[in-house]
């Protein structure tokens, strides 16, 4: 097995939806095709092309909310993209979404968030480490047990800690903003462990999200922004003095802007793939994840939707790898770095420096 592959990885910024396999997708866009609720034959190329302006991104990501949102394909998606993600090693999942509310279907921001945690609860090839309700918010595995001295072996079962960051979606107001960040509150104990800001970045405004973001950092969540996917130096800024734990992307920030970071020291989600296939980049060889790395800036390398982009975490660390001249030690330590980034609670800290030290001797 490739050392990408049988490394132990850490993924902060993926979204759920955006995260779908491609033969989930296509299936469930078929029986829909069938019962003549879309036109599949429109719409197979579409999600069979591979670069994406911005515009098209989004469009693609609607049409994905129509084939995937109610609870039973909300649930089914989820226990795939965590299998998905155990399967290449990742033993660590900050998986991020959208609540989203349909009452012509029943489904409202709490009901969708949980059928995303019965999807945590129904894998069964792979152990899952959660939180759970019935045990007095104790750690639950849905098989063997929680254990704290885990021992990184890629040849026995896989075990993955997974956590949720809910996302506040740009076209959403202010009232429907806090209902996600009040859901989250609830669901702490549940394993939400912070909020997301994303969806088109050139609609809306920084000041509509801004008083359930600052909410939500009073109530002890953790706040990660996608930061700079578009030349808006007013909201980069804006964001920037927020101080927020992490941010996503980063990509068109001015002279100022960085030194703000590197001085703020807010680490950054990095997901070079879709940087491309969006064109928001126009090379990895001019990519910011050099600069950042070569300053000695935390970086995290993310996939930020493995289904849209084509790609997976394993992939990420590979064309890093080759594109910025990176050995297997190198890369082996920024993936260990990451687990100081995760918004899970020391005690999963913890227990990920340890997979890590045990694994480090197969690749330093
Ligand atoms: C075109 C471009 C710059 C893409 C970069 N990538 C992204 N930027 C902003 N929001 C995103 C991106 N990828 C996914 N999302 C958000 O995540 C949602 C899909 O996952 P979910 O429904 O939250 O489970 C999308 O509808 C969108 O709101
Ligand atoms: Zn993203």
């Amino acid at each position: 097995m490739e050392w990408w592959v049988s490394m132990p990885k850490v993924e902060l910024h993926a979204h759920l939806n955006g995260s779908i396999r491609h033969s989930t997708l296509l299936e469930l866009a078929r029986a829909l095709g069938e019962k003549g609720v879309i036109d599949f034959s429109d719409l197979e190329h579409v999600i069979l092309k591979k670069d994406r302006s911005l515009r098209e991104v989004f469009e693609l990501f609607d049409l994905i909310h129509i084939i995937t949102t109610d609870h039973m394909t909300v649930t089914r998606i989820t226990k795939e993209v965590i299998e998905d993600f155990a399967a290449e090693n990742v033993v660590y999942l900050e998986l991020r979404t959208t609540p989203k509310a349909n009452s012509s279907i029943g489904m409202s921001k709490r009901s969708y968030v949980e059928a995303v945690l019965k999807g945590l609860r129904a894998v069964s090839t792979v152990d899952v480490d959660f939180m759970s309700d019935n045990e007095n918010s104790e750690r639950l595995v849905n098989s063997l047990g929680p254990t704290t001295n885990h021992k990184y072996n890629v040849n026995t079962r896989k075990r993955i800690v997974v956590r949720l960051l809910l996302s506040i979606d740009r076209r959403e107001t202010t009232e429907a903003a806090k209902e996600t960040v009040s859901l989250a509150l609830e669901m702490k104990h549940l394993g939400v462990v912070g909020i997301d800001l994303s969806g088109n970045p050139v609609v809306g405004e920084w000041i509509t999200y801004l008083p359930a973001l600052k909410y939500a950092r009073e109530q002890g969540l953790h706040i990660t922004l996608h930061c700079g996917e578009v030349r808006n130096s007013k909201e980069i800024r804006d964001m920037l003095n927020f101080l927020p734990q992490r941010i996503g992307h980063a990509i068109f920030l001015d002279e100022e802007d960085w030194e703000k970071l590197k001085s703020y020291n807010i680490p950054v989600e990095i997901c070079l793939t879709s940087n491309i296939r969006t064109l928001s980049v126009p090379s990895l060889d001019v990519h910011h994840f050099v600069d950042l790395y070569n300053a000695k800036h935390p970086v995290v390398l993310c996939t930020d939707d493995t289904g849209v982009f084509s790609t997976s975490l394993s992939d990420e660390y590979r064309i890093a790898a080759s594109t910025f001249g990176l050995g297997k030690k190198e890369m082996f330590e920024l993936s260990k770095n990451s687990v100081e980034f995760v918004f899970a609670d020391n005690g999963v800290k913890e227990e990920l420096r340890s997979i890590f030290n045990s694994a480090a001797k197969s690749f330093i």
